[in-house]
């Protein structure tokens, strides 16, 4: 008898473990948990102690008649019994069906009803006892008569293995196979096939199972089984909205502000300002890094700034899924009014659904009117409270200073009224404020920390880069050891650059964000392959119809502002099926990178009328696959977008000139006509070539080709410089020295 572990022994004498435990403890046995194992001495102490010393040194077969027969002695000789009986049975009535049937029902009821009973009353016992035996009693109840008397005679024969006790608890995968199922359970495979069978589901070890039936095997096994839960570590935005929907633990956090308006308004000089007047104590001297972003504190409360990043740059990072500014200051020169990147950054700030505070900066000019400018921006929907709105307007001078603190009061009031939370006790998730690579260090990323706490040596997954934080330090360049919500920092350590808007989320262990790392990467591989998403005038109807959309969103651009007004207006009419169009941004001038960023964010269409797009825009719109559309008509304008709703626009195409034939021979065949035997003098003809018929410079017929033949033999195609013959549809009149221009339609690609 091998040494038993003291959960067997609490199982077998019906003794809790942590009693038998206690008692070993206090008689000086070295034992630490359940799982220890005890000497064949130490054993004896403790059945002595708690009296039942009689079956420890039992075969477990023997023992498992004893069990029965502590529970019912007659039943256990009548089992015996049986079980011969069964034997001569089985040997010596195999020629007598019916008559084995009778006798076989007649003992299997006797033994049935002993079985059962000895099954009932001992079952208690037997299950803590030991799940062996419980397997074969088990059988009794399940198994046919002649399975039951092979596994009687097995087991007769057969020294029994010893078994490793079942886990209390099988965690699954969904699809593990009978040979991975018997490793958890410390089982032979084929003792799971078999047990399998027995559940009528027939399979081999390699088949991979489902829930359900791995579900039953464990309730057959009588232990519990727990799926294991899967994840898709490569979810880095499932992960990232769990960190943030984490709702536990909430403390106030800074706001993120961002500063946008018109060119020269003054965004510069008051970051500068701000930078500069609020540098604490201490922190003075400290070389301030360009990372991107900074912090000010003002009566203990801290302000996130991030450095004004264009307006395109903004929205790329919200079209890659970073919202991450809580508020816009919105800064308008006094002596300059509302300018075309004022409206475009209302938009863009609009879109991203953040407040606007107004900053009407450069008062101190002797040119400033903020009123007008005031006037000017209730035009766009931002009314000051006097006015009777709900927008915040702080005149100040940025290059003065004046106000500036007024202005930062406001901030602070309004993110108060906002209540930013987020948890800092989970691990950091927040977003790419900027990255490069640095020649001495490495790729080198400005994060946001939006939730958690960010610490040196956390494993992170950066986009679809990942690493570990090698460094970290804020924006004086000062080494941090943890970084905690709203916070920036400049972090090294990624294996790769990834993008401004890019997402990161640390992970418990660095494999797991290596693999997370490593799949996003294949991943964005294969997206950017399959990237086609974006809603275009031609599959707009595709989307309204399948109820992806139920708004057209859509960019204006025209020279003047009378045509923007016109259009928006025309197209704000339109109505198919409930679906209207939605103006998200419109304003004069060319098409520009900032238009495009927000198409793809907004996955709006852009309609130009009379104005082009700029060649980065054109490149922009390319590589993101935002639909820009030009007119020089408004009705026609109107009318597309109309067209595409229902669903009706005509694909475009154009005409692609692929070589030349010149006919040298002719043969008349009454059958096909005129055949003309000619070189390909240019490019390439195809038996399904659209052509035109030349003779002198003059089309003389446009159609198709008949036949296209090499010698005898029918050809798909023949290129410069071989001889081909040809007859062309339903048109004869072929003279020596006619071209024959073969073309084909092309569909326009979307622009
Ligand atoms: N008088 C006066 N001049 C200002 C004020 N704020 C900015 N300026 C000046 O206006 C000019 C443009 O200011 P910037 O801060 O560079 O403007 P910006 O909006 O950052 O411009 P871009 O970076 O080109 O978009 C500079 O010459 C500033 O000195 C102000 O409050 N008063």
């Amino acid at each position: 008898m091998g040494k038993k572990r003291i959960y067997e022994l609490s199982k077998e004498m019906r003794v809790a473990s942590k009693k038998i435990l206690d008692t070993a403890r206090s008689k000086g046995m070295d034992v630490k948990n359940h799982m220890s194992t005890l000497s064949d001495s130490d054993e004896k102490v403790i059945r002595n102690i708690f009296g039942k010393n009689t079956n420890h040194s039992k075969k477990p077969s023997e023992r498992h008649h004893n069990n029965n027969s502590m529970n019912n002695n007659s039943n256990q000789h009548q089992q015996s019994n049986n079980h011969s009986n069964d034997h001569v049975n089985n040997n010596h009535n195999n020629g007598n069906h019916a008559n084995n049937h009778v006798n076989n029902n007649h003992s299997n009821n006797n033994q049935k009803s002993n079985f059962n009973n000895n099954f009932k009353q001992g079952k208690k016992n037997k299950k803590k006892f030991n799940k062996r035996h419980n397997r074969h009693n088990r059988f009794a109840g399940m198994y046919t008569k002649n399975q039951r008397i092979r596994q009687n005679n097995k087991k007769n024969k057969a020294p029994e293995r010893k078994e490793r006790p079942l886990p209390e608890t099988f965690v699954y995968n969904a699809g593990m196979n009978a040979q991975e199922i018997g490793k958890a359970l410390h089982r032979e495979p084929a003792e799971i096939v078999k047990k399998l069978f027995m559940l009528g589901i027939m399979v081999n070890q390699n088949v991979s199972l489902d829930k359900d039936t791995i579900e039953l095997l464990a309730a057959d096994y009588g232990i519990k089984a727990e799926e294991k839960e899967v994840v898709n570590v490569s979810d880095l935005d499932k992960f990232f909205e769990e960190e943030e929907n984490n709702k536990e633990h909430q403390e106030d956090r800074a706001p993120v502000v961002t500063i946008m308006g018109h060119v020269d308004h003054g965004k510069t000089t008051l970051l500068d300002y701000l930078r500069n007047s609020h540098i604490t104590a201490g922190e003075a001297g400290g070389i301030t890094q360009a990372i991107g972003a900074y912090q000010l504190k003002k009566d203990g409360k801290t302000i996130t700034f991030l450095d004004t990043p264009g307006h395109a740059a903004f929205t790329a990072m919200r079209a890659r899924g970073a919202d991450i500014t809580d508020i816009t200051i919105l800064v308008v020169a006094a002596d300059d009014g509302v300018m075309p990147q004022t409206i475009e950054a209302i938009d863009h700030a609009k879109a991203a659904k953040t407040p606007i505070i107004v900053a009407i900066n450069k008062i101190d000019k002797p040119g400033a009117n903020p009123n007008h400018v005031i006037e000017q921006l209730t035009g766009h929907g931002l009314v000051p409270e006097d006015w009777g709105g709900d927008t915040i307007f702080v005149e100040i001078s940025a290059k003065m200073g004046t106000n500036v603190d007024e202005l930062i009061d406001m901030i602070l009031l309004e993110s108060d009224v906002m209540e930013l939370k987020a948890n800092p006790d989970q691990n950091a998730a927040g977003s790419v404020i900027e990255a490069r690579l640095d020649r001495g260090r490495g790729p080198v990323a400005t994060l946001l920390v939006q939730q958690g706490t960010m610490h040196v040596g956390d494993p992170i997954v950066v986009g679809d880069t990942f690493g570990r934080v090698r460094t970290m330090m804020n924006e004086k360049g000062k080494n941090l050891d943890k970084a905690t919500p709203s916070t920036p920092i400049e972090v090294t350590g990624l294996n790769d650059v990834p993008e401004a808007g890019d997402r990161f989320i640390v992970f418990d262990d660095e494999k797991t964000a290596r693999a997370a790392g490593e799949e996003r990467a294949k991943e964005a591989q294969m997206e950017e392959r399959k990237k086609n998403n974006s809603v275009t005038l031609d599959n707009l109807f595709d989307s309204i119809k399948e109820g992806e959309k139920k708004e057209v969103d859509v960019i204006i651009k025209a020279d003047v502002q009378g045509s923007v007004e016109a259009l928006a207006s025309s197209l704000q009419k339109i109505d198919v099926e409930g679906v209207k169009v939605n103006i998200v941004h419109s304003s004069v001038g060319a098409i520009n990178e900032s238009d495009v960023a927000l198409a793809e964010a907004s996955n709006a269409i852009i309609l130009g009328f009379n104005v082009r797009a700029t060649s980065q825009a054109r490149e922009q719109a390319d590589t993101d696959k935002v639909d820009i559309r030009l007119h020089q008509v408004i009705y026609d304008a109107i009318d597309e977008v109309e067209s595409a709703m229902k669903g009706m626009l005509a694909p475009k195409y154009k005409e692609v000139v692929t070589g030349e034939v010149e006919v040298r021979q002719l043969y008349k065949a009454s059958k096909v006509g005129t055949i003309a035997g000619g070189m390909v003098t240019s490019g390439y003809v195809r038996s399904d070539s659209k052509i035109r018929l030349i003779r002198d410079n003059v089309v003389v017929y446009n159609g198709e080709l008949n036949s296209l033949k090499r010698f005898k033999d029918d050809t798909k195609e023949v290129k410069q410089g071989f001889e081909c013959g040809l007859t062309i549809e339903n048109y004869n009149d072929i003279k020596e020295g006619d071209v024959v221009e073969a073309y084909k339609m092309e569909q326009i690609p979307v622009k």
